[in-house]
């Protein structure tokens, strides 16, 4: 008899089928698939002696709804990602047992994966072949595609780790299908095949200067690193980023970009900030917040009796635009709240936000007080789009329960 040798990267959580020139094994189980024969992990399906091998596995009962999250480094996703998982409730934690500088966080509905696991390149590769992370060439996006592809229609994949502590490529972790699924990193729009799984995409675009601040009061004060070295790295990723990963921006369904306020002339502290929301039109279960009347051009200075603003205030500007050649929305909130209770007076003139009940917003807002940016416009947009990825979740669930129903009367 043959001997078949599948060598897979990816385990099942379904019926899967094995079929050779030879023969057609059905009705394999999770555990009968998946071979490490050679004692090595590779990433590619292949074969030995019976020539090769395909396997099919039927997708499980929901399909995943898949996130991508597109920002670089220090540039807030961690924050983002912790707004994101609350407003479905439950903590986020990594797997359980598992690898402890492991960047998977697990929570009830949401599984959080840091794309910085495709680096086909470990520290050491990069720094030998004179490439930087945000390089295509030191990203696998074969094997990016494949194991998002695998875990949208329901499979468990084996997904690689990198690991920031030590710089190198530690071995697998088994990631099962979640309800939602969140991909995080660097380039989450950047392969096309990996683009195109995507039921929702955010860009976090983050100005030069505010990054820049951001970097200092973290690295500087809370990882030791100097202003001459922040600068320097910096500097050195500028060519890359503008090449890689800036570029997906074009892609995103929803930019939070992050500014420098206008509100101050010459500001050069970057603490106070300007912050918009860019929202595509026409984008699949995604109705673009709007501020007192859609689709007016509307500038609104809220302080006075309802709002406390000391100075310089906060100015929010509501109007149609184009982005990248896209119709788009764009909401902006320019200065920052001196007292976070307040804000149900700035919800309470938006519409489309998607929250259950009236005042969640502020809410969530409030119960993350600590979190950066929970004053100014990054936590209030950050929020908002939070609560949009949940309605957008319960229209694709909602539309797929439908869909049998539908074939049946029909
Ligand atoms: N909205 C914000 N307002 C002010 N500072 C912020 C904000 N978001 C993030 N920061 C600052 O930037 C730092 C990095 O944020 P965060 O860890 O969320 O980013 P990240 O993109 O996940 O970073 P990395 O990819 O390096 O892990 C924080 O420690 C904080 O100092
Ligand atoms: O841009 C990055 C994404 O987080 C990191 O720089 C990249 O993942 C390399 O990590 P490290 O510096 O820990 O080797």
């Amino acid at each position: 008899m043959a001997v078949c040798t599948v060598y897979t990267s990816q385990s099942f959580n379904s019926t899967c089928s094995i079929s050779t020139p030879t023969k057609t094994h059905l009705g394999f189980h999770q555990k009968q698939v998946v071979f490490y024969s050679t004692g090595k992990r590779t990433n590619k399906r292949g074969s030995s002696s019976c020539g090769p091998c395909v396997i099919t596995c039927s997708a499980g009962d929901s399909q995943t709804v898949v996130i991508g999250l597109a920002a670089d480094s220090g540039c807030g996703k961690s924050t983002f990602m912790r707004r994101l998982t609350s407003v479905f409730g439950g903590a986020a934690e990594p797997p359980k047992g598992g690898n402890p500088d492991s960047n998977t966080l697990i929570s009830d509905m949401t599984t959080v994966i840091c794309l910085d696991d495709y680096h086909s390149l470990d520290r050491t590769g990069r720094k030998e072949k004179g490439v930087t992370a945000l390089d295509p060439r030191a990203n696998n996006f074969d094997l990016m595609h494949e194991q998002v592809k695998a875990l949208k229609s329901g499979i468990a994949v084996e997904k690689p780790i990198y690991n920031h502590v030590t710089g190198l490529l530690d071995p697998p972790e088994l990631i099962k299908p979640p309800k939602i699924l969140v991909i995080e990193g660097l380039h989450p729009m950047f392969d096309e095949r990996v683009r195109d799984l995507l039921d929702f995409s955010i860009y976090l675009d983050i100005s030069n200067e505010v990054k820049f601040a951001w970097k200092i009061q973290r690295d500087m004060a809370e990882r030791g690193h100097s202003l001459e070295s922040i600068k320097a790295s910096i500097e050195a990723r500028k060519p890359d980023f503008d090449a890689y990963i800036d570029s997906q921006k074009q892609y995103a369904d929803a930019v939070i970009e992050v500014l420098p306020t206008q509100l101050i002339p010459d500001d050069n502290e970057g603490k106070v900030l300007r912050v918009r929301l860019i929202m595509k039109e026409g984008v699949k279960n995604f109705s673009p917040v709007y501020l007192f009347d859609e689709g007016s051009t509307i500038s609104w200075i809220p302080c006075g009796r309802k709002l406390t603003c000391s100075y310089p205030g906060i100015k929010f500007f509501y109007g149609p635009d184009t982005y990248f050649g896209h119709e788009v929305s764009i909401l902006e909130m320019d200065g920052q709240f001196d007292r976070l209770d307040e804000l149900i007076y700035v919800e309470s003139h938006l519409s489309n936000i998607s929250t259950k009940f009236y005042g969640e917003v502020t809410q969530q807002l409030l119960k993350h007080a600590d979190f950066p940016g929970s004053n100014n416009g990054t936590g209030l947009f950050q929020t908002i789009v939070g609560l949009k990825i949940r309605d957008l979740y319960e229209q694709i669930t909602a539309s797929k329960t439908a869909a049998p129903l539908e074939a049946t009367k029909a």
